[in-house]
């Protein structure tokens, strides 16, 4: 039974406008990453999100893209015991895998003139303080890339090196901790909801059998959050049906 996916409030909108001029970031660095304290940032910048920031941004921007970046598989391998989780019981969110003939979809936003230091200030705090995550650039491609160029994009990636790294488990077990786990922005299924709804509203055409698996996992745990208006009043009408 798949949900119905619900229009995630806060997601993008169909694609922008056409572009302004591509960034300075984009002509002058070099194709590929750049990691760290290195990063030339010029305006505008783009931030990549994949996670929670395709939904909950948290920062001012000018403009949004629906696109993916390429060479990287979208994993919940990082824990977190702060927005999802708790020192006890650790949430599971993404993070980014290298992988070469994968891509990641998700959303990249624009930020202008005093946007840029408030909007990096606070993404410092929210992933790199509270989270773990170091920052890289990478290449990010609209979706509609027949009329929009390549824009070099700067992404919160969460490495094996950091103490909340968890690392591979099974979909059924991330499901399972998933399930058991919430923290100061919420509980962990919603993370993953919302990350799921996203990819089914706005990327339908993209793969992500890491993701679907793990939300097939909550649903043969907890079945009663997939029920839908029909098959609420499928049972309604016909209770044996339910116990088919
Ligand atoms: N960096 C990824 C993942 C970010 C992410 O989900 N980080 C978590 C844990 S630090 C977070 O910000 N959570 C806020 C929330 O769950 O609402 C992204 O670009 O979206």
């Amino acid at each position: 039974m798949k949900r119905d996916p619900q229009r995630p409030e806060e997601c993008p909108g169909r694609p922008e406008p056409p572009p302004p001029p591509p960034s300075p970031l984009s002509s002058s660095s070099p194709p590929g990453e750049a990691e760290g304290a290195e990063l030339k940032l010029t305006p505008p910048v783009w931030i990549f999100g994949y996670g929670s920031l395709v939904w909950r941004p948290g920062f001012e921007f000018t403009s949004r893209k629906v696109g993916f970046i390429r060479g990287y598989s979208r994993r919940f391998w990082q824990g977190d015991t702060f927005h999802r989780g708790s020192e006890r019981m650790p949430g599971r969110v993404v993070t980014l895998l290298e992988d070469c003939g994968a891509c990641t979809w998700g959303v990249a936003y624009e930020v202008r003139g005093e946007q840029i230091a408030a909007s990096l200030q606070y993404l410092n705090m929210r992933e790199a303080v509270l989270g773990g995550y170091v920052t890289k650039l990478v290449k990010f491609h609209p979706q509609d890339k027949d009329t929009e160029e390549p824009i070099l994009a700067l992404v919160y990636i969460a490495t094996p090196q950091n103490p909340s790294y968890l690392g591979p488990a099974s979909e059924e077990d991330i499901a399972a901790q998933i399930i058991v786990s919430s923290g100061c922005a919420g509980h962990n299924i919603e993370y993953l909801l919302r990350l799921a709804d996203f990819m089914r509203y706005f990327c339908p055409q993209a793969e992500d059998k890491h993701l679907f698996s793990i939300e097939e996992a909550l649903i043969s745990i907890l079945p009663c959050l997939y029920y839908t208006e029909e098959s609420v009043e499928e049972t309604a009408s016909d209770p044996q049906k339910s116990k088919s």
